[in-house]
């Protein structure tokens, strides 16, 4: 049976086949910078051993034009993989916002995609490209079973101090305000592979996801107590084009004395702060590539970046009690080193200490980066979103 798993970020769309139940990936890929300059394919195919790589470049407006370009890649010329969209079984979907009512893998109907469309406006960046990967994905492949994974699910398991917010309990009765938190099939995937690297009965870990949109999980015998985004996936880290934590009196400041509008304040912290607006771009590699040409507000925004996870790490090492493990993932986690000896430098006091030959050595591979003497394990550890959303679509 061959499962498709379509992942789409705010800033990418990454997919993978799986032949199940082998779990053997028949072709993956990742189209980058959408929307933005640079925009690229890059298309992996696996056959006997042996890889073949395909890779095509050209602005990709959106996330719907860019799927459209990838199941050409399946369907068309040497390396197609696939004889008809009939070969495909089940087509698994990333969504990111899945409020209360999603806990599990679940079948798409038109029923779910309403629940998927009502939660637009919480995750502006993600509902709507969900929901546009599913309606191309109906229509290519118009016999496989339709299904979504949500981003929320694993954090189900947050403690209820840390999932109600301090206003008055109607407002989470009424309009289930609470934190849900996100980026779960990764936090859940890379925490998985941890314990059995420590393998260890209980453990305490903290996840860092910093892709283009970041998160942190506390995951306490592999359960998530706590997450740092909350309600919508923008409260927390500072992202590519995400403020993260911001003091709600700056909207109200905002509103007050210069009549923005609720479409620019979502505008302003959704896709004009973070990285972009202390840096000039959303997008890491630019950034060092500032940085390295001297500019200081990229160099002040890669320092903002850092204190915040930091920080986290402090509050979490405080409500997990103690901490075995501290995994860096996502596209910045895996490969920016200079980010990871950032975060970590001067946590000696938590007994954190980086080995910066190792860090500088990580390859694409699970890999311990930590100093022998430190008493807390730094991992770095590839996510994959789509090989877990794969299992879990099998499973379903
Ligand atoms: N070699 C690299 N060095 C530094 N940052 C990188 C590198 N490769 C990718 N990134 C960064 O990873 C981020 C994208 O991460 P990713 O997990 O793919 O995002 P998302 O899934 O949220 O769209 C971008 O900021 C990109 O610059
Ligand atoms: C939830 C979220 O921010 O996802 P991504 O990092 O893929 O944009
Ligand atoms: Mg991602």
């Amino acid at each position: 049976m061959n499962i498709l798993v379509i992942n789409s970020g705010s800033s990418s769309l990454k997919y993978q086949l799986f032949k199940m139940p082998e779990k053997a990936p028949v072709c993956s890929g990742l189209v980058e910078r959408i929307g933005i300059e640079g925009s690229f394919i890059k298309h992996t195919v696996y056959s006997n051993g042996e890889k073949h790589n395909i890779e095509e470049s050209g602005f990709i407006a959106n996330h719907g034009e860019g799927l459209k370009q990838v199941l050409a890649l399946l369907t068309e010329g040497e390396y197609a993989v696939i004889n008809s969209p009939d070969d495909i079984a089940a087509v698994g979907h990333r969504v990111v916002h899945g409020g209360e009512h999603f806990t599990g893998a679940t079948l798409i109907t038109d029923e779910v995609k309403q629940q998927i469309k009502k939660l637009f406006s919480l995750a502006p960046l993600h509902n709507p490209v969900n929901y546009k990967c599913i309606e191309v994905a109906e229509q290519t492949f118009k016999n496989a079973r339709q299904i979504a994974v949500f981003d929320t699910a694993f954090h189900q398991t947050i403690p209820e101090q840390a999932y109600r917010y301090a206003i008055p309990e109607w407002y989470y009765k009424e309009h289930a305000i609470r934190v849900y938190g996100f980026h779960g099939t990764s936090h859940k995937y890379v925490s998985e592979q941890a314990i059995k690297w420590l393998n260890k009965e209980n453990s305490k870990i903290i996840s860092i996801h910093l892709g283009n949109g970041c998160s942190m999980a506390a995951i306490k015998d592999g359960k998530s107590i706590d997450t740092s985004m909350g309600f919508g996936p923008l409260s927390g880290l500072m992202m590519g084009t995400r403020s993260g934590n911001i003091d709600p009196s700056v909207i109200f400041h905002l509103m007050e004395h210069s009549g923005y509008t609720l479409e620019q304040l979502s505008t302003l912290v959704n896709k004009q702060s973070g990285l972009l607006g202390v840096g000039g771009s959303s997008d890491m590699r630019d950034i060092r590539k500032l940085v390295s040409e001297g500019n200081a507000a990229a160099a002040l925004a890669l320092k903002l970046y850092a204190y915040r996870i930091k920080k986290f790490i402090g509050a979490y090492a405080a409500i997990l009690n103690g901490i075995d493990a501290i995994i860096f993932t996502a596209g910045v986690g895996e490969n920016d080193s200079n980010m990871r000896e950032a975060v970590c430098t001067e946590l000696d006091y938590l007994s954190i200490k980086l080995d910066p030959t190792q860090n500088t050595a990580y390859k694409g591979e699970m890999k311990e980066i930590n100093s022998a003497d430190s008493k807390i394990k730094i991992l770095v550890i590839p996510t994959n979103e789509e090989y877990e959303i794969a299992h879990q679509c099998y499973g379903l």
